[in-house]
């Protein structure tokens, strides 16, 4: 079995989608100052880094984050792969594996934008025709790799198309290194009660290796070593 964090990690250096406030991570206490223990103060919005969108993200009477079933949430997944695809759409996710699937993971170029500074406009997403077709093949809960799943210019129109049918789009991933094919989706999103979204930790696990602790915990250091 193999785990990997598919999460960007939380830092004032993420990217927020333009209009959306910057992550902070402040100091409330702090032993070096005299305090007990360390504590920070954290600042995000419901849709920072690795999040789920609901259908309160674009609709007053959609159903809030809280109410989500987990079941969703957990099991069986497909990644596929889309690099070198700007616009996902029919065509383009017709060649692929995708009917029948109700978890769906693209993974295009955008998982390289992470290491930029800053929010990058031109990122892959997901066309009209695009949302129909993954409407058409079941999906219940679509992923990709950036920020949002529709063009940065756009009205919000395939949020609705999507949320609308009842799909939870999960945004912000890192599929960096992960191989199209079948996982397991573990995605345990804050519960926000009244949420429009909330930030998630998600992680795909494989049955390709045994279990192990990959780098157990150190007491000397009270780290975990990096290798
Ligand atoms: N980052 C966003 C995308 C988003 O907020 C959005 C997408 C399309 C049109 C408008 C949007 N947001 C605010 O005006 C999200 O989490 O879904």
């Amino acid at each position: 079995m193999k785990l990997y964090d598919i999460t960007v990690p939380l830092s004032a250096d993420l990217p927020t989608y333009p209009g959306d406030p910057p992550v902070t991570i402040e100091p409330v206490t702090r032993i070096a100052r005299g305090d007990t223990a360390n504590v920070s103060r954290l600042t995000l919005t419901t849709h920072s880094g690795t999040h789920l969108d609901v259908p309160l993200h674009f609709r007053d009477d959609g159903s809030s984050v809280d109410l989500l079933p987990l079941s969703l949430l957990v099991g069986k997944t497909r990644v596929i792969d889309l690099r070198g695809v700007r616009a996902i759409d029919r065509k383009e996710l017709a060649r692929l594996p995708v009917r029948g699937e109700e978890r769906l993971l693209l993974r295009t170029d955008n998982s390289l934008l992470w290491e930029r500074s800053g929010f990058c406009t031109e990122y892959a997403c997901l066309t009209p025709d695009g949302a129909d077709y993954l409407l058409e093949t079941g999906a219940k809960l679509i992923g990709i790799d950036y920020l949002s799943i529709e063009r940065f210019d756009s009205d919000g129109a395939i949020h609705r198309q999507l949320l609308d049918a009842g799909i939870v789009i999960l945004e912000g991933l890192n599929l960096d290194g992960v191989e199209a094919g079948e996982y397991e989706l573990l995605c345990l999103p804050l519960n926000v009660r009244g949420g429009d979204g909330a930030p998630v930790r998600a992680l795909l696990r494989s049955h390709e290796r045994p279990e192990t602790v990959e780098r157990p915990f150190d007491p000397h250091t009270s780290r975990w070593p990096l290798s």
